[in-house]
This record gives structure tokens, C-alpha cells and sequence, in this order.
């Protein structure tokens, strides 16, 4: 058996406050393997930004209490910070749903392509150099080889007359350009995995299948191994081949997309279907999940939906819940599965937000 790209196991991340210890990240599980595209879907405050960022290790000021990260043979948790410089941004990229975490205001966005090639391939060839005793010397094509890479690079992110955008800065883009631009940064160095944190949300809708099919294609044509970040149930129903569902930092339920979104066994997960399949009825007013997310302060000896999930019994609050196969693809963390088919409304009525309970559900 050939070992996946990505194996998080028993991840634990967590923040020392003022307020108390906040366990962001509370022994999370899962992998990404070449060649797939994996969502984390949870609501906010779920911990899916920081279990992101702790697999790149930059959970600070967070700090990583235990579990394993093997990336391709590579234990992140306990590599060296050269180690970690190298494989960032070389074999794992990260794009934020914010560009300007990426893009510089002032050097041409076609500049910060080319130097994020140049950057990579600097890199490659300094460890030959290294290696052979040589120090690096700069040859003048570099550039030119640079500025032609990312000419390419914007093609291939759909990215029009790239040629003429080269000198463009990234106020001259639009959001949906802005972001394929980072894109284009992130695949510069030919990663193996990409995290995508979000990447989307802040777009309109056909910029947003637009560039979802651009990580499909990656996917598919230079096999890399995509984490996908979303709050959003259709996003990842579109774009991922699995699916991780987060809450108060614990898997609930993973498995093959097809499986946990069409007959998910988790409340936590049937509610994230509920209310998404209510919000997109036209007409309806949009509604939030019922009840708020529990406070992620102390670690959970027990379910952290408990307190918003109507099956929830003493048991859940007691203990801390394992996770269950259902097959060897698909599991989850439940006392109380299966739960009747029937039992779409799996959360409690009683815990709607504010004005939800004098909704009239006569019409
Ligand atoms: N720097 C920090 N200091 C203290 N707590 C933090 C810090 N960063 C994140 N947290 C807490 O960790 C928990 C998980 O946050 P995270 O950003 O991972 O959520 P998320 O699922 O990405 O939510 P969103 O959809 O809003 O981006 C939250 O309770 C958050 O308040
Ligand atoms: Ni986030």
C-alpha cells in the first residue's frame, strides 16, 4: 500500500488566551491523497482555517499539542525550520480567500509570478548547487525563462492576453483575476498539494465555478493533491471527491462526497444539508443554522454538538465519542447512529436563532 501525500492524525492545535485555552484543533483525522480533492466543511469557528495553517505550520500564535502530520515521508510536526521553508511554498501551496494576503499593491502581479518561479527554481537548482559545492550565480535568460513561465501560467488560469497583463499591477484586476493570479502563484513551484482556504467565497458565482473547475483540472491533469476549505455544502459537493465535516475541531463525519452529502449519518451533517437546502429556496428567507456554535474554550470529554443536536443524550455529554467505520471509506463520530433515514430534521427545533421560532411554517 502506497502511503497518502497527506495524513493528519490525532491533530491537536490550540490557543492560549486570556479567556482560557482555546482548543481550535481537538484531535482531527484525516488524509489527502495525489490526485484528489478533499473539503473541510464546517460552520464558522469550526477550526478549519487553523487545522489549514497548522498543516503548513503556521498555527502561530497557536500552538501544536500533539498528533502527526506525515506529508510525503516528511513528519511536519517535528521538522526543522529549513525543512518547513522548503517544503512551503515549493511542495505544499496555500491560497487564502483574501488575494491581498498574497499580491503586493506595488510590484506588477506578472513580476510576482515570474519571481515565484524564479523563487522555485532558484531553489531546485541551489540544492544541485549545494550539493555539487557550487555557489548559486543568477544567468541573465533566468528572467526571461521566468517571464515566459508565468505568461504560461496565467494562460493556463484563463487569465486573457496574459502577455499585455504581465506589467498590470493587482488593482487593475478584478477579484475573480485577482485570484487566479494567486493561483498562478501558488502553482509556480509545481506543488503536490494545494490548500485552498476558502478560496471562492469572496467571488461572484461564475467566477466562482470558474475557478473551482481550474482545481478540478489540476486535479485531473497534474495530479495534485487539493484540501479545499468551505462553509459552503454546494461548493464542496461540486469540487470534491471527499469530505471532512468539522465541528468545535473534531471530524464528524468523513467520507466520499456522493455518500456524506446524499445520505449523511451525523446530525451535525444533516443539519449543515437541512439549512442548506432551505437558504437556497427561492423566495424563503435566508436562514442561519439553528443555535450557535458552543464555545470552544476546554477541551470536549464529550460531543461538541451536544448541546444544539435533539438525539443528544447523557452519554454524549459524558464521554468522549469514537469514531465509527461505516465502511472502510466513510465514518463518524456518533453515540447515537445510525439515526432513522426519515429523521431529516436531526437538530433541535427549540434552538432556532432568536426570531426563527415565530417562523410560520403553515405556508
Ligand atoms: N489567534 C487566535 N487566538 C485565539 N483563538 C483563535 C485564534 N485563531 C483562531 N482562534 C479560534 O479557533 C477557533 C477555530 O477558528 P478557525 O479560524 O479555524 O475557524 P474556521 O472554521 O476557519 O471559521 P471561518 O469559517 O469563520 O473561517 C475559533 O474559535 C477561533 O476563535
Ligand atoms: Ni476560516
Amino acid at each position: 500500500m502506497t502511503d497518502k501525500l497527506l495524513r493528519v492524525e490525532e491533530l491537536y492545535t490550540r490557543f492560549d488566551t486570556d479567556r482560557g485555552t482555546v482548543h481550535a484543533v481537538d484531535g482531527a483525522s484525516f488524509t489527502v491523497d495525489r490526485g484528489e480533492i478533499v473539503g473541510v466543511l464546517g460552520e464558522s469557528g469550526s477550526g478549519k482555517s487553523v487545522t489549514a495553517r497548522s498543516i503548513c505550520r503556521l498555527e502561530e500564535p497557536g500552538k501544536i499539542g500533539n498528533g502527526t502530520i506525515m506529508f510525503d515521508g516528511t513528519d511536519l510536526t517535528t521538522a526543522s525550520k529549513s525543512t518547513l521553508r522548503q517544503i512551503r511554498g515549493n511542495e505544499i501551496s496555500m491560497v487564502f480567500q483574501d488575494p491581498t494576503e498574497t499580491l503586493n499593491p506595488v510590484f506588477p502581479v506578472g513580476e510576482q509570478i515570474a519571481e515565484a518561479v524564479r523563487i522555485h527554481e532558484a531553489n531546485s537548482r541551489q540544492r544541485l548547487l549545494d550539493f555539487l559545492g557550487v555557489p548559486l550565480f543568477r544567468d541573465q535568460s533566468a528572467w526571461a525563462d521566468a517571464r515566459d513561465r508565468a505568461v504560461e501560467l496565467m494562460d493556463q488560469m484563463d487569465i486573457p492576453n496574459p502577455e499585455s497583463r504581465l506589467s498590470a499591477f493587482p488593482h487593475e484586476f478584478s477579484g475573480g483575476l485577482r485570484q487566479r493570479a494567486v493561483l498562478a502563484i501558488a502553482l509556480a513551484s509545481d506543488p503536490k498539494l494545494l490548500i485552498a482556504d476558502e478560496p471562492t467565497t469572496a467571488l461572484d458565482t461564475t467566477t466562482q465555478a470558474d475557478i473551482l473547475q481550474r482545481l478540478r483540472s489540476l486535479r485531473d491533469e497534474r495530479d495534485v493533491g487539493i484540501l479545499l476549505i468551505s462553509h459552503d455544502l454546494g461548493v464542496v459537493a461540486q469540487t470534491c471527491d471527499r469530505v471532512v465535516v468539522l465541528y468545535g475541531g473534531q471530524v464528524m463525519e468523513a467520507g466520499p462526497v456522493n455518500e456524506v452529502l446524499t445520505a449523511p449519518e451525523h446530525p451535525y451533517t444533516r443539519m449543515l444539508l437541512e439549512c442548506s437546502v432551505r437558504n437556497s429556496t427561492p423566495g424563503e428567507r435566508v436562514q442561519s443554522v439553528s443555535g450557535t456554535p458552543s464555545d470552544p474554550i476546554g477541551s470536549y470529554e464529550a460531543c461538541p454538538f451536544a448541546d444544539r443536536c435533539r438525539h443528544a443524550t447523557t452519554a454524549c455529554r459524558e464521554r468522549y465519542i469514537p469514531t465509527t467505520e461505516l465502511d472502510s471509506e466513510h465514518r463518524l463520530a456518533c453515540l447515537e447512529a445510525p439515526l432513522p433515514a426519515d429523521d431529516a430534521s436531526a437538530h433541535r427545533q427549540d434552538a432556532l436563532t432568536p426570531d426563527g421560532g415565530k417562523q410560520d411554517d403553515s405556508t
